[in-house]
């Protein structure tokens, strides 16, 4: 069995943790699918790219609001894929071949699981290697959730494992669940041509955002999609491009395509880590304290396998975390969880950090709320914007940030000055009256919601 002084599973951001500084150790990374994880190959990234083309599509399409004639004649899909995925495979492969070259790295193409405590069974298209190590890094992230009904079925479905590569768009997409995935995608796929059916078991999409923002979102986007709320999906019928869902008003979907978007499950279950004694939470979570250390002595995790905001910044800042403390076993530093912002790549675009309105409420917090439109600032006017807006909650006396919400075009670096703030202890009164805010610029919006917090 050979021995290496640290492993890591899985070169999503498992791969970050391993730089220059380890150059004197002998590692070794495992990954049974593709270098960059789900964030450079099927998340974060191809995503936000299709999305851009999207947004460029409606721009087009959308000119005459400007008084500016135009004519959208066509997005060419494959082209798009092809441009983005080309990029993309590159730096998948570069990434790759670059581990090749450090001589003091091993690269194991193949599955990993524990057989004990820091050993392994790597199973590789040539047959089973075993492993073991000084310390192993769990970064095996997680896989979509496919419910029974679409399993049960046995016909085709995508998820966004597959559907962003597909060869052309469907004509009709039905998406299963309301979430991130759906709204992202949706807004993708309806821009090259498809109409498209969400269906949602609560009854708001975007379920966990802050009241108003769900709320404005799901009414914005009833006149583009055809949304069933409330409902489950209880069979999948017809036959591979000709689907019928049933839900459970016994009510029924056409479609030529089905993505599934309901979550997504930790890849804890395929690594048997009983053997290891690494514990779980209920949800397959892998268990780790505030070091990122596991239940089982020199293992420690990072990523959507153990994280409670499965995010790339997130499991980005977990690998510097482990990367340290791997070195640094008598100087442990901690990943704070406090205040991670998120976004939507939607439209329009969605930007959040901290505290809802329900959870201020749910805790029993004393706090203002300040809201402001992008129709009532000069840039929003040039945008002829009559639906974006900024909301921040803040505690009255302190002026203490609890939260932010915004929708609208450039949500996500609006909301950078609110997170910047929040984070380094700079108050409500103090970041709206210190700073200049550049005028007519839409960085307004932000100024104008905490003056309107009226502190
Ligand atoms: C469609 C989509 C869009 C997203 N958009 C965003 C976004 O805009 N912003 C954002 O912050 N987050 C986004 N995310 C979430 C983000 O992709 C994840 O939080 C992030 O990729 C998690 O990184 P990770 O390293 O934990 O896991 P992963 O990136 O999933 O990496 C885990 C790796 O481990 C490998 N592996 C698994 N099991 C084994 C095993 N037993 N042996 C060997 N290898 C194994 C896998 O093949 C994989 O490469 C998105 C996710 C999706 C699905
Ligand atoms: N921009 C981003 O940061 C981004 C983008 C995409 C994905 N992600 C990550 O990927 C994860 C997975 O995304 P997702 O959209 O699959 O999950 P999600 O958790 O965002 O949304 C899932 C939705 O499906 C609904 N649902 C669950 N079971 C259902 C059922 N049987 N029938 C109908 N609806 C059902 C839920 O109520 C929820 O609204 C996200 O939680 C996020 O961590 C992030």
């Amino acid at each position: 069995m050979r021995h290496h002084d640290v492993v890591v599973i899985g070169a999503g951001s498992g791969n970050a943790v391993i730089g220059d500084s380890f150059a004197d150790l002998d590692v070794a990374i495992v990954e049974e699918r593709w270098f960059g994880g789900t964030c450079l190959n099927a998340g974060c990234i191809p995503s936000k790219m299709l999305a851009y083309t999207a947004h460029v599509a409606r721009t087009v399409r959308e000119a005459d609001t400007y008084d500016v004639d135009a004519e959208l004649r066509a997005v060419r899909w494959r082209a798009v894929r092809d441009r983005v995925f080309a990029r993309l495979d590159a730096e998948r492969d570069e990434g790759r071949t670059g581990r090749d070259q450090q001589d003091w790295v091993t690269v194991y193409e193949g599955r990993a699981r524990f057989t004990g405590p820091r050993t392994l069974r790597i199973d590789r298209a040539d047959g089973a290697v075993g492993v073991s190590a000084g310390q192993i890094v769990v970064a095996a992230g997680g896989r979509p959730l496919v419910p029974g009904p679409v399993l049960d079925a046995g016909l085709p479905y995508e998820t966004s494992d597959t559907i962003m590569r597909i060869d052309a768009p469907p004509r009709h997409l039905a998406v299963l669940g309301g979430g991130y995935i759906a709204a992202e995608l949706a807004d993708v796929f309806a821009e090259t041509g498809s109409s498209v059916t969400i269906i949602e078991k609560e009854q708001h999409l975007l379920g966990p955002q802050d009241e108003t923002v769900r709320g404005r979102f799901t009414d914005l986007v009833r006149s583009r999609y055809d949304l069933r709320l409330g409902r489950e999906l209880t069979a999948v019928g017809g036959r591979p491009g000709a689907l019928r869902l049933t839900l459970d008003d016994g009510s029924t979907v056409e479609a030529d395509m089905l993505l599934v978007a309901v979550g997504r499950v930790p890849n804890s279950d395929r690594l048997s880590l009983e053997a290891a004694g690494i514990a779980t939470h209920d949800d397959g979570r892998v268990v780790v304290d505030a070091h990122q250390r596991t239940t089982a002595e020199g293992v420690f995790a990072l990523g959507d396998i153990c994280s409670p905001v499965p995010l790339k910044h997130v499991a980005n800042r977990e690998a510097q975390v482990v990367a340290h403390n791997l070195r640094n076993p008598d100087d442990l530093i901690a990943a704070d969880h406090e205040l991670v912002p998120s976004a939507v790549f939607t439209r329009p675009q969605i930007a959040s950090m901290g505290l809802t309105e329900q959870e201020c409420r749910d805790r029993g917090l004393d706090y203002r709320t300040g809201m402001a439109g992008y129709g009532d600032i000069a840039y929003g006017w040039a945008m002829e914007n009559t639906t974006g807006f900024c909301k921040v909650l803040a505690e009255p006396g302190t002026g203490r940030l609890l939260g932010a919400h915004l929708m609208g075009e450039q949500a996500p670096t609006l909301i950078q000055p609110l997170v910047l703030a929040a984070t380094l202890g700079i108050d409500a009164t103090t970041l709206a009256k210190s700073p200049y805010w550049i005028h007519p610029a839409l960085t307004e919006v932000v100024e104008n919601a905490l003056l309107g917090l009226g502190l």
